[in-house]
């Protein structure tokens, strides 16, 4: 891969809460306009990961570098926009309020809000709802919101903390087919428990345990490797669960 085709690289990323370390020295490179899944039992560092790609972590050794730039920097150029596991929106503003606010931060004339705002709509597929405080929403419509907020503003490195976690089949669904839909748009990293959810979305992975890779790949190569059916067998083989 040249310079050019990378959207995110990682180089012996150490993170340490107080003398516990969190991440132990994470090497990968996450091509453009791919999704890219982080995996990995609780407690094993991705939302740890994410957090750095994002630029909310400042203090960690290694080399991170979003197309380019340090993740505090790619943040301040609006190039990042992040999903963190427990984003919820203002319940005191409406769906399109709430839409209207993140447009506001990104945007860069009244021409580009307009148009945010209209993908925003769009992705989050709420009808007359978006008019409602979101006070009044269920979970899974809260949810799309948020991730209409992450997808609107055509950000080039999209990081989704468990879009779907908690979520019913149905709205599951519908956020899985909003992300495949972006896929090539933008460059998407997300994290998930539900590896038939990796599998369908991903094109690249890398399996966290303990803040080390134990493995990364496409996830058919990993189920190769392994000698596994699926991803899932997979996950447990690899972090010693039984199957
Ligand atoms: N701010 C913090 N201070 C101290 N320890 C932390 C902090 N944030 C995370 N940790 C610890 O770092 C480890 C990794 O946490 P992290 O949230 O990254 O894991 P995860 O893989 O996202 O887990 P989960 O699947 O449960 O969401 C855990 O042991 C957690 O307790």
């Amino acid at each position: 891969m040249t310079m050019e085709e990378i959207a995110v690289s990682v180089t012996n990323l150490r993170k340490t809460f107080g003398n516990k370390e969190i991440l132990k020295g994470l090497t990968f490179k996450v091509p453009k306009n791919i999704i890219f899944g982080i995996i990995g039992p609780n407690g094993a560092g991705k939302t740890t990961t994410l957090r750095v790609l994002a630029g909310i972590i400042r203090h960690y050794q290694g080399e991170v570098k979003i197309l380019g730039l340090p993740p505090t920097k790619a943040r301040e150029k609006g190039y990042i926009s992040y999903m963190p596991e427990d984003a919820f929106p203002y319940d005191r503003l409406t769906g399109l309020e709430n839409l209207e606010f993140y447009a506001k931060i990104y945007a860069k004339n009244k021409d580009e809000f307009e148009e945010f705002l209209e993908k925003g709509i769009k992705i989050a597929d709420l009808g007359d709802r978006i008019y409602d405080k979101t006070q009044e929403y269920s979970r899974g419509m809260k949810r799309r919101l948020m991730i209409a907020r992450t997808l609107m503003v055509m950000p080039k490195v999209a990081i989704l903390d468990e879009p779907t976690s908690a979520l019913d089949v149905e709205s599951s669904v519908k956020i899985r087919k909003l992300i495949r839909e972006m896929k090539g748009e933008t460059t998407i990293i997300l994290s998930s428990h539900n590896m038939l959810e990796v599998e369908y979305l991903c094109d690249e992975i890398v399996l966290l345990n303990h803040g080390e890779i134990i493995a990364s790949g496409t996830p058919k190569e990993i189920v190769n490797k392994l000698g596994v059916k699926n991803l899932e067998e997979a996950f447990l083989v690899a972090t010693g669960g039984k199957i």
